[in-house]
Formats: C-alpha cells, sequence, structure tokens
C-alpha cells in the first residue's frame, strides 16, 4: 500500500489545468483568473480631486487668503477655463483638477460670501488630490492564476476588462453506487439507507470552484455501473463512491477495468480511506472512494480537492498542517496513517473518541483531522499533534 503523499502525487498526474474561455465579468466572482490580464487605461484618468471644496493653487494657500469662484467642476464634468492667482473653481469629489489648480481646500476650512471664499482655518499640506493614474495604468497586470475576490472583480470593471479570461470549471461526475440507497426525500425501505456522500462531495468540490453532476445512484450490478460510467461521458473527472472494497457486491474495479481503466493504485496506507483506486479512463481521471461516509469525505478533503485546484491551475495544496496542544492523551496509532476526526480551540485539540469512518455526526462535529503517523506511540495531554483545517 503506498503512502498519503504518494497517493495524492499519483492523483495530481491524472490531471491538468483546463482550458481558458472568458466570462463576462459580473460572473467571474469565483473563478480563476486563467491568463494575465493587463489594463489599458490609466485610473484615475486625470489628477482628481479627493474632497468637496475649492481648488486652488497650493502657493496661494495660507489662513485668510481670499479667492474668487470663477466656476465649477463636478465629477464627470470638468471645469474648461483655467485657474489664474486669486481665483478658486468650486470642485466635488472625483472632479478633475482644474488646470493651474494643484490644491483643494476642504470646503469646512472656508467661509464663503456670493463668489468669494475667505480660508478660515489652518489648511495644511495634504493637497487633496489624487494624481492620475494613482490606481493603476496602462499595463498594470493582474497575473494568473488567481482566485477572483470581490476586490478583484471590482478592479477587473475599472480597468474595463468586460471579458475576463478564467480556466473552465472542471467538470466532476459523482457516481454513488449501491443497492442500498435511495435519494434524501425519498421513502426508504427497511434495510434501505439515504445516499449522502455525494451531496457532501457536491458541496465540497462545488465550493472549489468545480461544476459537479450528480449521476443516479448507481446498483450493485455491472449494467448499472456501466450505465453510470456512460452518464459520465465529458468528465473531467469521475468519482464512483462505494463498491470499493473486496466484498462480492464491490463491483466499482472490475467493470471500470473492463472499460478501459488505467489504474494507478489501489489502497493507500491510511485510515479512513484505505480501499482507494484510481486511473485513467479514457479522457477521465477516475477515483474510486470508499463508501463509508467519512472514508469519502476526508479522501474528498485530502485527494479531489488538490485535483480540482490542480485543474484550475492554482496550488494543488493542502495547505501545510497546523499545531495545537492535545487537551486528553490519545493510545498509540496502528500501521496506518490515521486522519482523526478533532474539534481545535484556542490552540487546544479534542480527539473524538469514536473515530468509526461511517459517522457523519462526528465529522459534522469536527473542524479539524489531527494527522497520526503510522506507529506514533501514545501521546499524553499536553503534547503538539499536527491537525488539517476542515
Ligand atoms: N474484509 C474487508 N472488509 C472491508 C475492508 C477490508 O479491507 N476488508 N475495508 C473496509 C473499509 S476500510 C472500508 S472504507 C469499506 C469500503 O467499502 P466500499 O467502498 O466497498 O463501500 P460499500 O461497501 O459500498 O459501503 C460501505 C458503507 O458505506 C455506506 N455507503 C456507501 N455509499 C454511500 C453513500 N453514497 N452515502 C451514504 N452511505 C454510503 C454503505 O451503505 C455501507 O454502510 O469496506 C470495509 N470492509
Ligand atoms: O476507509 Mo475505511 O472506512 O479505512 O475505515
Amino acid at each position: 500500500m503506498i503512502t498519503v503523499d504518494e497517493a495524492r502525487a499519483r492523483l495530481l498526474q491524472l490531471v491538468t489545468r483546463g482550458p481558458v474561455e472568458k466570462v463576462p465579468v459580473a460572473q467571474a466572482a469565483g473563478r480563476v483568473l486563467g491568463a494575465d490580464v493587463t489594463a489599458t487605461r490609466d485610473q484615475p484618468p486625470f489628477a482628481a480631486s479627493s474632497m468637496d471644496g475649492y481648488a486652488v493653487h497650493s502657493d496661494e494657500v495660507e489662513r485668510h487668503a481670499m479667492f474668487k469662484i470663477i466656476g465649477e467642476a463636478a465629477a464627470g464634468k470638468r471645469f474648461s477655463g483655467s485657474v489664474q492667482p486669486g481665483q478658486a473653481v468650486r470642485i466635488f469629489t472625483g472632479a478633475p483638477m482644474p488646470a493651474g489648480a494643484d490644491f483643494v481646500v476642504i470646503q469646512e476650512d472656508v467661509s464663503r460670501k456670493g463668489d468669494v471664499i475667505t480660508i478660515t482655518e489652518t489648511p495644511g499640506t495634504k493637497s487633496n488630490v489624487r494624481p492620475a493614474g494613482v490606481d493603476f495604468t496602462v499595463g498594470t497586470k493582474l497575473s494568473a492564476p488567481r482566485l477572483l475576490m470581490p476586490a478583484d472583480i471590482a478592479l477587473l470593471a475599472a480597468m474595463n476588462i468586460a471579458q475576463v479570461p478564467v480556466t473552465r470549471k472542471p467538470v466532476v461526475a459523482l457516481i454513488a453506487t449501491g443497492d442500498e440507497l435511495v435519494m434524501p426525500g425519498e421513502d426508504p425501505g427497511p434495510e434501505q439507507i439515504i445516499a449522502s456522500n455525494t451531496f457532501g462531495l457536491r458541496a465540497m468540490l462545488q465550493a472549489d470552484g468545480a461544476e459537479v453532476r450528480m449521476l443516479p445512484i448507481a446498483r450493485d450490478t455491472e449494467a448499472s455501473l456501466r450505465t453510470a460510467f456512460g452518464l459520465a461521458a465529458g468528465a473531467d473527472l469521475v468519482v464512483t463512491v462505494g463498491g470499493a472494497s473486496v466484498g462480492d457486491h464491490d463491483l466499482v474495479a472490475p467493470v471500470a477495468e473492463a472499460l478501459g481503466l488505467e489504474r494507478s493504485f489501489y489502497k493507500i496506507r491510511m485510515r479512513p480511506g484505505k480501499p482507494l483506486m484510481a486511473g485513467r479512463m479514457g479522457d477521465a481521471a477516475m477515483v474510486g472512494l470508499p463508501g463509508n461516509p467519512v472514508s469519502a469525505l476526508v479522501c474528498g478533503h485530502l485527494f479531489l480537492r488538490p485535483m480540482v485546484r490542480r485543474m484550475l491551475g492554482l496550488d494543488p495544496g493542502p495547505p501545510p498542517p497546523k499545531n495545537a496542544a492535545l487537551a486528553a492523551p490519545i493510545g498509540g496509532n496502528g500501521a496506518r496513517e490515521h486522519y482523526m476526526r478533532a474539534h481545535v480551540q484556542d490552540g487546544r485539540i479534542t480527539i473524538f473518541d469514536n473515530q468509526d469512518s461511517s459517522l457523519l455526526s462526528v465529522l459534522a462535529a469536527s473542524n479539524a483531522l489531527v494527522v497520526r503517523p503510522p506507529d506514533d506511540p501514545a501521546r499524553a495531554a499536553g503534547d503538539m499533534v499536527s491537525y488539517l483545517a476542515i
């Protein structure tokens, strides 16, 4: 059995960055910039007032100085004349500075009678003028890859990039397998349970930027699995859940192999998630996750999320582990790397007693996976352990 790191390295080899497409800037939030973009204008395109007040020449600015108002400049409407000594232009925030003026006295610092103002307060040295191009200039670059956050969207819009090049969303097809499964909202029979794993995985991978297609549940027959794989055509990544182990009804591997799976590996020295399989199937990467809900979701965190990030062109991660002090002692670990469900708060981490891989309630109460190396000895309260935030 290979290690978790080896498995992740092999999984990342199964996928590549997707192609670049253009989307309207209004739809680019949360997408990943796929190519560098360059501003084709300066912002602001002119020296602009940053305050409401009076535009004058700085040489004349002192307390008690008087000026005659010769016109007005507003945002979007420049004053076309030129300011001479002893003159001022009424100006508003965002307006272009008139020729001959390089200082705005804020209106709180003047008194006005008719078209004459007198500076009544000490105006200070801040000019209240934003130079042209102070925010960005022609040629300012936003570099790919970059997960586009709201401020980036505003910046792209300000640069007049109406169509943004983004990496196409990787398409992930999710196939739940098992005769016992029914969809949420259906009426389960006495031996049936609700399919939950694909819903958790969908939420996880959608949040990371994938387009997730949830396919109908495949039954434990070759024909049903073949149909499900057929419906997954066109996906970049096909993920099955369940049927990965050694039982008589665990048909995913034989069916995938009959359909051309070139297997990269099967089984990882980890807990939960041991019976994970992966390979290439036609144009897609294929990952067969174990069916136990916690195994499926932990593998989603450790393996599928990095694959999605790689397909988006982002650093695949996962982010480096953090450290916290154990709140209570724990026994020694077995031969598999163990990702233990835990809750961390204020630097202290509590590992849940029951680590069975069926317990979604425990996973939902967790915000961390403590990473126990193989054969890690027993640890005392206060000992530092590594964990991944989830
Ligand atoms: N003799 C052995 N038995 C098992 C081994 C082993 O090495 N030798 N490995 C165990 C481990 S570890 C795991 S993990 C499971 C993996 O089994 P499968 O991938 O074949 O999964 P299933 O048998 O189909 O299901 C396991 C469990 O999970 C439930 N399940 C399945 N799919 C879903 C779903 N979409 N939503 C919710 N729950 C699901 C299923 O009902 C089962 O209860 O094998 C061990 N056995
Ligand atoms: O993946 Mo299994 O659930 O190791 O426990």
